[in-house]
């Protein structure tokens, strides 16, 4: 497997480029700003009535329309929500793509589910920072970067690759390492990635976890440091050592009492669950109820929202995240 440092991408090939941010919000802003830190020529282009404006001019930046920024750039970089880009690509985007251009992207989704075609003569790239937006900045800032995966789904012009890894340079991901991967691994991983661990299965652990306590009689409080804010600490550790390094950092009480119980808690069962998910990624079938969820005004999105919103770990947590002077 190869894996992209600094020393390996030359950021020449993307000295004489425009390139277009679409959209500046979680990833938008952040690479934006790491790009033009690095010495890139951005614009951004945003809608005019909405709040992006703004906060991107504020920044400094250039600020155009999307339909401008996009007829103005060599490289258009589509940062806005996946569940919208189809139309914005149709009524802003496509028009503006020349010949040699270049179409990149932060997620494999709406060219490997084929909601977007581009035509024929246009490179087609990705760029995805496995990590947040916020922190594709802070790391930036604190002379770090967050790994990430490029692909190159169509080359017109010899050079896509390049062109995508020292975008992901100037952005700092090589400060990590960038590896290769395609629209469909990176599509599927990713999807699978935050439905079961990193967004959907972490909270629901917590949750579960916190419950338990708290109906078990425990103060909320002491539930929510011990489910919920230690978590982030382990974690730490694991990011930086490994499971190995995790387990050699807690008590030896700990380590036993992990390694005994914790296929109780993930069990075969939820392992199954697991590759069910897996299935519906793969055959489209998650990215159809999404589209129809969008189509209807996201009912189910909404109330969902709604009900996190008033869970009581989530009023738990606010009170102690300001008492901690971690929340202003
Ligand atoms: N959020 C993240 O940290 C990560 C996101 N990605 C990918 O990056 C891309 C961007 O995602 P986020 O940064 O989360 O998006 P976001 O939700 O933060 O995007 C907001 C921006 O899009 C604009 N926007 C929203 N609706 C629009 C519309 N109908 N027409 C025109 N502009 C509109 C907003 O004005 C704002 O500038 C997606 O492909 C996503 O999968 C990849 C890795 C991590
Ligand atoms: C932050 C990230 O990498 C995610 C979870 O895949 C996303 O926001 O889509
Ligand atoms: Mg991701
Ligand atoms: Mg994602």
């Amino acid at each position: 497997m190869k894996i992209y440092h600094e020393k390996d991408i030359d950021m020449g090939v993307l000295e004489d480029k425009t390139i277009a941010v679409i959209g500046y919000g979680s990833q938008g802003r952040a690479q934006a700003l790491n790009m033009r830190d690095s010495g890139l020529n951005v614009i951004v282009g945003v809608r005019k009535d909405g709040k992006s404006w703004n906060i991107a001019k504020n920044d400094g930046m250039e600020v155009t329309t999307i339909e401008d920024a996009s007829k103005r750039a060599d490289i258009v970089h589509v940062l806005i929500p996946d569940e919208v880009q189809p139309k914005v690509y149709e009524k802003y985007i496509k028009s503006g793509l020349e010949d040699g251009n270049t179409l990149s992207f932060s997620h494999g989704y709406n060219i490997h589910f084929k909601n977007i075609i581009p035509p024929k003569n246009v490179n087609v790239t990705m760029i995805a920072p496995k990590g947040p937006g916020a922190m594709v900045r802070r790391t930036y800032k604190e002379g770090f970067g967050i790994p990430a995966l490029v692909a190159v789904e169509v080359d017109v012009t010899g050079d896509a690759l390049d062109q995508a890894l020292a975008m992901g340079k100037a952005c700092g991901f090589a400060r990590a390492g960038i590896l290769r991967t395609t629209f469909k691994e990176e599509t599927e991983t990713d999807l699978f990635g935050e439905q079961v661990v990193l967004c959907g299965g972490v909270t629901e652990l917590i949750k579960a976890a916190f419950d338990t306590l708290v109906e078990a009689g425990y103060q909320p409080e002491i539930a929510y440091f011990e489910t919920c804010h230690e978590l982030k600490l382990i974690i730490d550790l694991i990011y930086e050592k490994g499971l190995t390094g995790m387990w050699k950092n807690v008590s030896n009480t700990a380590e036993y009492g992990g390694l005994t119980r914790r296929e109780r808690v993930i069990s075969q069962e939820v392992r199954n669950e697991m590759k069910k998910i897996l299935k519906e990624i793969q055959k489209g079938e998650f990215a159809r109820e999404w589209a129809l969820e969008n189509q209807v005004g996201r009912p189910v999105l909404k109330r969902l929202r709604e009900i996190e919103k008033e869970l009581k770990i989530e009023k738990v947590g606010s009170k102690l995240r300001k008492l901690c002077g971690l929340e202003k």
